[in-house]
């Protein structure tokens, strides 16, 4: 698939996550993997939800270094941090839904562990309910570069798979082209509506 596809994709994505409320108030920010050494990445402060091809900067993976002038997201050390670890990831989607928001600062444990949902089997590799699936979450920070240090140092002492939360922020997640990222991302939102509703519930 050429990059001009997957960023046609990624543009209706990204329209797409505006309807869902995932991106409220310029919040949220996507990529899409050029080749081994560049990514596409949503301009910063822009309406997510209305975006166009034009929004994307090519940004280098390895620095995070855009031609100057256009100002990439403030995230972008998130999303070269998952292309590097991650040769296989194509594309990467973070959103700010109220259940990410809420549900990553009422689990204080450093995972947010999913059982015994159909939908799991949204995620890549997934084949029962029985299984655990264990989304990490991490402390917000806004310092980006610190933050992709404690993520990454996280990565080489246990698997981190779809997508990470970060406390009272949102969710990123990515897949090997859009169409996985997206269809991660919407499994992933399901099942945190899910947990939400089921702790509400159990608690009454
Ligand atoms: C709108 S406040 C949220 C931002 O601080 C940030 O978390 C975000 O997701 C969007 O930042 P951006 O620089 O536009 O990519
Ligand atoms: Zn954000």
């Amino acid at each position: 698939m050429t990059v001009t596809s997957q960023l046609a994709q990624l543009v209706a994505a990204c329209h797409w996550i505006g309807q869902q409320g995932w991106a409220p108030a310029t919040g949220g920010n996507m990529s899409v993997r050029g080749d081994d050494t560049i990514c596409l990445l949503s301009e910063s402060g822009k309406d997510k939800g209305s975006l166009s091809a034009d929004d994307f900067i090519e940004v280098s993976i390895a620095t995070g270094q855009a031609a100057a002038g256009r100002r990439p997201s403030a995230e972008t050390g998130l999303h070269t941090l998952i292309y590097r670890l991650f040769p296989d990831a194509g594309a990467v989607l973070h959103t700010h839904s109220v259940n990410s928001t809420v549900l990553s600062r009422v689990e204080k444990g450093p995972t947010l562990l999913l059982q015994g949902y159909e939908m799991q089997k949204t995620l890549a590799g997934q084949h029962s309910h029985l299984d655990r699936v264990a989304i990490a979450l991490f402390d917000n920070d806004q310092d980006i570069d610190a933050l992709a240090r404690r993520i990454g140092e996280y990565a080489q002492r246990q698997p981190l798979r779809y997508g990470f939360l970060l406390r009272g922020h949102g969710l990123t997640c990515w897949g090997k082209d859009v169409q996985e990222a997206r269809r991660h991302l919407e499994g992933l939102e399901f099942l945190f509506n899910c947990e939400m509703q089921r702790r509400l519930l159990e608690r009454a």
